[in-house]
């Protein structure tokens, strides 16, 4: 039996920042960060995305420049998403297997750069599509799931032969991690990372991203035929599962912020390393707040990365990141 009040105050621990520091639960650090950067053709340019302010698409050079302060603020990974230029997007989305496309280039130049900061890489086809969806279309309309696979299995032998450390399937087609797996074992790639957006949910919160890498003009309909409906989780312990029988290293649950819940029964049923997507449309919404004079920036970026990291995350996507990690430095 504890002690009650009044022998018991936790208001005792509280009262000092000393104290606080002392019996933190959790703790929250540059090394948790992954740093979500956009690509765009060209040298020297830094182009703002409207829809998320403060984050720009950047030319591989500045990608490189990039890579450099990630590496100084002591981010560990750096996630890259290509803005595909308009004629090179095809029904077939056949770009993402180009081995010099953007995504291959900013590849190469980040890893002679700074090889001490890890590069994720988005395996899916939106990018690279005419139609803004993630994988190839039947008559219907319909996301085919087996033939968008094989493509996705080539699409991520590309990247890692590019020098990608971890490949990043965003896509949520059945079956793929497993496909994968075995490609890269094949090709000789056995420490190459897989981190599995596993339970990916249909959501309101892409919007500013489809902005960055300019899919969203293009996407008709929605994505709910492959992307989870956000009335599940049971569902969602069923795709891990999958995904970790598979072979995938680690586990991602994406939006962040509404879905916690499904963080903690993931982590809770699994121990696996398990990863958050604070995503754009969730960035923007703090951004909103802030410029609203709703919020103080500072206090709500930290305190939202502590919620991924007390629900039992190894690590969030951000595109707080840098912020995040100069606020650490103190
Ligand atoms: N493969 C698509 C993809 N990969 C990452 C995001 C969203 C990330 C964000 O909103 O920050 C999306 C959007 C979508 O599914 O339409
Ligand atoms: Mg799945």
């Amino acid at each position: 039996m504890t002690a009650s009040y009044p022998a018991l105050r936790l208001r005792r621990t509280r009262s000092s920042p000393w104290s606080r520091r002392l019996h933190a639960e959790t703790v929250l650090t540059a090394a948790d960060l992954i740093w979500p950067l956009f690509i765009s053709e060209g040298t020297g340019i830094e182009d703002p995305i409207a829809s998320l302010p403060g984050v720009s698409r950047w030319s591989v050079d500045n990608i490189v420049a990039r890579g450099k302060e990630a590496r100084d603020l002591g981010i560990t990974c750096i996630a890259l998403f290509p803005n595909t230029p308009p004629h090179l997007r095809t029904a077939a989305g056949e770009e993402a297997l180009n081995p010099d496309n953007l995504m291959c280039r900013a590849i190469r130049a980040l890893k002679q750069a700074v090889p001490e900061v890890g590069v994720l890489t988005d395996v899916a086809l939106d990018p690279y599509t005419a139609h803004g969806h993630d994988g190839l279309l039947d008559e219907s309309g319909y996301v085919l799931n087996d033939s968008t696979a094989e493509m996705l299995v080539q699409q991520a032998l590309n990247q890692a032969a590019a020098g990608a450390d971890i490949i990043a399937p965003s896509d949520m087609m059945d079956g793929r991690i497993g496909l994968i797996r075995d490609a890269l074992e094949g090709a000789g790639h056995v420490n190459v990372q897989i981190m599995s957006y596993a339970a990916k949910y249909a959501s309101g919160f892409y919007g500013p991203f489809r902005d960055a890498v300019g899919s969203r003009g293009l996407l008709k309909g929605d994505k709910k035929t492959y992307q989870m409906d956000s009335a599940n989780a049971e569902e969602a312990l069923r795709e891990v599962a999958l995904d970790l029988a598979e072979g995938a290293d680690s586990v991602m649950v994406k939006p962040g912020l509404p879905y916690l819940d499904i963080i903690l029964r993931v982590k809770s049923e699994f121990q696996v390393p398990v990863f958050a997507y604070q995503v754009s449309g969730e960035y923007a919404m703090i951004e909103a707040a802030v410029a609203a004079g709703a919020a103080e920036r500072d206090a709500v970026v930290l305190e939202t990365l502590m919620a991924f990291k007390r629900a039992g995350c190894a690590g969030v996507l951000t595109y707080h990141a840098a912020h995040a990690a100069r606020l650490l430095a103190g």
